[in-house]
């Protein structure tokens, strides 16, 4: 039986892509794509360009080039004056979870395509959560500084600063948004033997499945409660949240924590009002901190790089070869569905 799709200026013919190929589509990866995602745009006959277009030129280079997809990570702004001024471009791709580099709603009124792939970095999001959960409540950032310094003169005295750790199981973890992430965090969480709570501006209850090596299964119910009483519970508080207008978690929120209590952002930059959180650890409100995001990207404040009780990552969250493969699969996926049709 002859099978023709036709996909805009190609013609697939008995599921063969037909020599008359003029005009192929083109994406342009501008914070890069994994491997398998260039490879499964390219099977649908997409060229992939994975140039680095720096900001200010990319409305000419998309036009020069009659881009037809750009696809960005958080480093690149998708502005208003791009979207008015790129009319080649149909697709608009966030290789991740946050569209707040994009003028999402802006793109969308003027008939662009706006994707992302929301599900695809939940793991390696909450894994990053419990490394730095793990590096603080063991002092992990500090020792991996100090001891090459001060290692073979200072090593009982630094052996005695570390001496307080503290254990994560039988604590309790504060979920703030208990979305794809924030469920995920929770199974590990569980997993770990930890008292799980949650708040949720949107969610009332999260059921979260925990599997076993056996095959064995239980899923978990988490009620969500007030931020304020939630705050006031937790021996840890990770922020999964969007981003904001302004922090969620401020002096006032610090203050209420528990003394020696601790906090992670893996979310986005600004969540937290940096020097307040600042204050609360040098005052020994707080025990540490763990960052991924910051206020100012991609050069957080010298106070926070050089602080010892603050577990840094240069916005990682998504770094992982899993997730990235997966996003870049994910988004070949969203932009054949769109544009080749049947
Ligand atoms: O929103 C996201 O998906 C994360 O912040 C990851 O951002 P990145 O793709 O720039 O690493």
């Amino acid at each position: 039986m002859v099978n023709d799709l036709v996909i805009r200026n190609q013609f697939i013919i008995n599921n063969h892509l037909s020599t008359i190929n003029y005009n192929t589509m083109k994406v342009l990866a501008n914070d890069g794509l994994t491997q398998s995602g260039i490879d499964a745009l390219k099977e649908n006959g997409f060229e992939v360009i994975t140039d680095k277009v720096p900001q200010e030129n990319l409305i000419t280079y998309i036009n020069e080039n009659q881009i037809t997809v750009l696809l960005v990570r958080s480093a690149t702004k998708v502005t208003k004056e791009m979207i008015d001024n790129c009319p080649s471009l149909e697709i608009i791709g966030r290789g991740g979870v946050g569209m707040d580099n994009i003028e999402v709603a802006y793109a969308r009124e003027k008939g662009k395509h706006v994707i992302n792939t929301p599900a695809a970095s939940s793991e390696s999001v909450a894994e990053l959560v419990f490394a730095h959960l793990f590096s603080g409540s063991r002092f992990l950032q500090d020792s991996n500084r100090q001891m090459p310094v001060k290692g073979n003169t200072e090593f009982a005295k630094l052996k005695k600063a570390y001496e307080k750790g503290v254990e994560l199981r039988g604590k309790t973890i504060g979920i703030v948004g208990i979305g794809r992430i924030g469920q995920e965090v929770a199974r590990i969480a569980l997993g770990l033997g930890m008292k799980v709570i949650a708040s949720d501006t949107k969610i009332g209850k999260a059921s979260v499945r925990v599997d076993f090596y056996n095959q064995q299964y239980i899923n978990v119910e988490i009620e969500t409660e007030p931020l304020e009483q939630l705050i006031q519970h937790s021996d840890f508080i990770t922020l999964h949240v969007p981003a904001q207008n302004g922090p969620i978690i401020g002096k006032a929120e610090l203050d209420k924590m528990k003394t020696g209590a601790a906090i992670v952002n893996c979310a986005r930059g600004g969540v937290i009002d940096e020097e307040a959180l600042i204050e609360a650890l040098d005052s020994g409100k707080l025990a540490f901190a763990g960052l991924d995001v910051f206020e100012k990207e991609p050069t957080p404040s010298e106070k926070i790089l050089t602080h010892p009780k603050i577990s840094l990552t240069p916005h990682t969250g998504a770094a992982t070869e899993e997730a990235q493969d997966r996003i870049g699969t994910e988004l070949a996926n969203q932009i054949a569905s769109i544009l080749l049709v049947k």
